[in-house]
């Protein structure tokens, strides 16, 4: 059975030359995070980057140029299903993501000779390589909708409270790869954007939470509102399901000393994302033996205290 999903992260120092990939298995999201992406694609070219989004379908043969030098980001893979808009719900005809601001390439091909020319495929979790001597970008014009895309995160409509209380951050997701359970998601790609918080008599920043979806989070440039500290862009957090979790001991320290009447205030110069999925996701051993992996984590949330005071009680009076 074809289910589940896998998060990678890239770094690329080098331009692929006379190779291309082809995922068999599922399809990519990818979050540039420094260095734009020139990804050649069958169906034609894709300029991406950093606060743009591609997604690359299963089976589409792809070649990536690096035109800013070394480059990395964030990929999400679903297998068995793709990505799609979310249903908007009550929020009606428009917002979120606008289906117009999907881009797809126009045709590009190439008529040439490549001698020795590899495709890389991954086939079952394993990579298998072929030879051949023409470019595989040497289709001339195409028709339908299974094509590669991308799009801008800028061009995102944020939704959210407009009063009180803090929102799921579902409200904020981009695309969706569904499970045939409603509601239930393999993978939502969710972003945190630069928007106004307004919301009254409320702790705005993410609540302390354990819930049953799995977070990966990724920053694309700026700071992330619950963590000031230690969560930098290019870096990474995993918040398995049912391991509690929120924002560190300063972010919390600071909104409780701005008070209960704050007015409105724009959270700028920011985009984090999250890959938030229904399944566990098992971490592999590279990622546990690596000497980024940040051991020290735990102490974002040390020196943490309630602030939370007893109300004086009135009494009630009821009927009798
Ligand atoms: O954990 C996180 O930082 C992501 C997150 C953000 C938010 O605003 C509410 C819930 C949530 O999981
Ligand atoms: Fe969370």
């Amino acid at each position: 059975m074809r289910h589940g999903y896998a998060i990678h992260m890239y770094t690329a120092n080098k331009s692929m030359d006379n190779c291309a990939f082809c995922n068999a298995d599922g399809d990519f999201l990818i979050v540039p995070q420094q260095g734009r992406l020139f990804i050649t694609t069958e169906c034609g070219r894709l300029n991406v980057s950093p606060g743009d989004v591609a997604i690359i379908p299963q089976g589409f043969r792809f070649n990536v140029n690096l035109p800013d030098g070394p480059s990395r980001g964030y990929v999400a893979e679903v297998f068995g299903t793709h990505f799609q808009l979310p249903d908007l719900g009550p929020i009606g005809a428009n917002g979120l993501a606008s289906p117009r601001d999907f881009l797809a390439p126009t045709a590009w091909f190439e008529d040439k000779s490549y001698p020795g020319y590899t495709i890389v495929q991954k086939f079952g979790g394993e990579l298998f390589t072929a030879i051949q001597d023409f470019s595989p970008f040497n289709v001339v014009a195409w028709h339908g909708n299974y094509v590669p895309y991308k799009y801008d995160l800028s061009k995102f409509c944020p939704y959210n409270t407009v009063l009180y209380d803090h929102s799921d951050p579902s409200i904020n997701t981009v695309l969706t790869a569904p499970t045939d359970k409603p509601g239930v998601a393999l993978l939502d790609f969710v972003i945190f954007p630069p928007r106004w918080l307004v919301a009254e008599h409320t702790f705005r920043p993410p609540y302390y939470h354990r819930n049953c979806m799995s977070e990966f989070m990724g920053l694309i440039h700026g700071n992330y509102e619950a963590k000031v500290d230690g969560f930098l862009p290019g870096g990474a957090s995993l918040h398995n399901c049912m391991t509690p979790h929120g924002p560190d001991t300063k972010s919390y320290e600071s909104t409780i000393a701005r008070g209960n009447n704050v007015g409105p205030h724009k959270i700028i110069d920011t985009m984090a994302f999250m890959f938030e999925s229904s399944l566990i996701p098992r971490i592999s051993q590279s990622a546990l033996e690596s000497p980024f992996l940040d051991h020290d984590y735990y102490q974002c949330w040390i020196g943490l205290r309630s602030h939370f005071t007893v109300p004086e009680l009135k009494t009630i009076k009821t009927k009798e």
